[in-house]
């Protein structure tokens, strides 16, 4: 029977969660063909500017988390990401980070700010993750963050191939890639502790491998939007004249 069987012990659970690597985005096609330097500036401005709106919407979503959290041991370690990515005084942040990555490839602060080449289907993935975060337990609305045990492989990757690539990228703006490697790895810790203590039935284990997905799911789709956009060349209303 579904109760009956057994649960799996924290490193079984942990190797299930990392087993879902396999759905990570660095396999969508999309970030396969900007790895390999096949792709052009459009296509990498397309990027910078709708990943703009999930590094901007990343605070809200913490902020939702803790806003359900009534374990100040918690918060205080939560609060961390948000610091990360809004910045404080004297440290700007991933936000001002990203939009130095921005400029870096040519598009202006205002460009990124005014969500202008922001895609609707981009919007409704990011949308759904922090509308998740507001709905669900803050421990599952943690956990979904776990992604992040794979994102330092991606930083790297992006890190190591994309100077050769793109040698017209300005050198700055990879300062985002680099910052977020210690800081993914220090999310991941404290977001894996939560997660092996929160979900102890098996059924409860079988559950979190599918907030996982759902989270997978979102970033797969940002990605399959971008790629209809520009690659296949057919953003929305393409074929009726373009966005009103
Ligand atoms: O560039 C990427 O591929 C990538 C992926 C992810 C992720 O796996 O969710 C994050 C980030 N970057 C990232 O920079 C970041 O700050 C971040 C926060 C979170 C989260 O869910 O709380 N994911 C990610």
């Amino acid at each position: 029977m579904e109760n009956d069987r057994q649960p799996w012990t924290r490193a079984e659970f942990e190797q299930k969660l990392r087993e879902k690597e396999r759905y990570y985005h660095i396999h969508h096609e999309l970030h396969q063909l900007m790895h390999s330097g096949q792709v052009d500036k459009p296509v990498i401005q397309g990027w910078v500017a709708n990943r703009f709106y999930y590094q901007t919407s990343i605070p809200l979503k913490d902020a939702a988390i803790m806003a359900n959290c009534p374990d100040r041991e918690v918060r205080r370690h939560w609060i961390q990401r948000i610091i990360d990515h809004d910045g404080t005084q004297g440290e700007e942040g991933g936000i001002e980070a990203w939009l130095q990555l921005g400029e870096a490839v040519g598009l202006t602060r205002e460009a990124l700010w005014s969500d202008q080449h922001l895609l609707p289907g981009v919007k409704f993935a990011v949308d759904a993750y922090v509308d998740f975060a507001r709905r669900q337990p803050w421990e599952v609305a943690a956990s979904s963050s776990l992604t992040e045990l794979f994102a330092p492989t991606i930083h790297q990757s992006r890190l190591d191939a994309w100077p050769d690539h793109y040698p017209w990228i300005e050198p700055q703006g990879y300062a985002y890639f680099r910052k977020r490697l210690s800081e993914a790895r220090r999310d991941v810790e404290h977001g894996l502790e939560i997660a092996l203590d929160f979900y102890r039935t098996r059924a409860q284990q079988e559950r979190m491998l599918e907030v996982l997905q759902f989270k997978l799911d979102v970033l797969w789709t940002m990605l399959d939007c971008m790629w209809m956009a520009y690659i296949a060349k057919r953003p929305p209303y393409h074929n009726v004249g373009g966005r009103p």
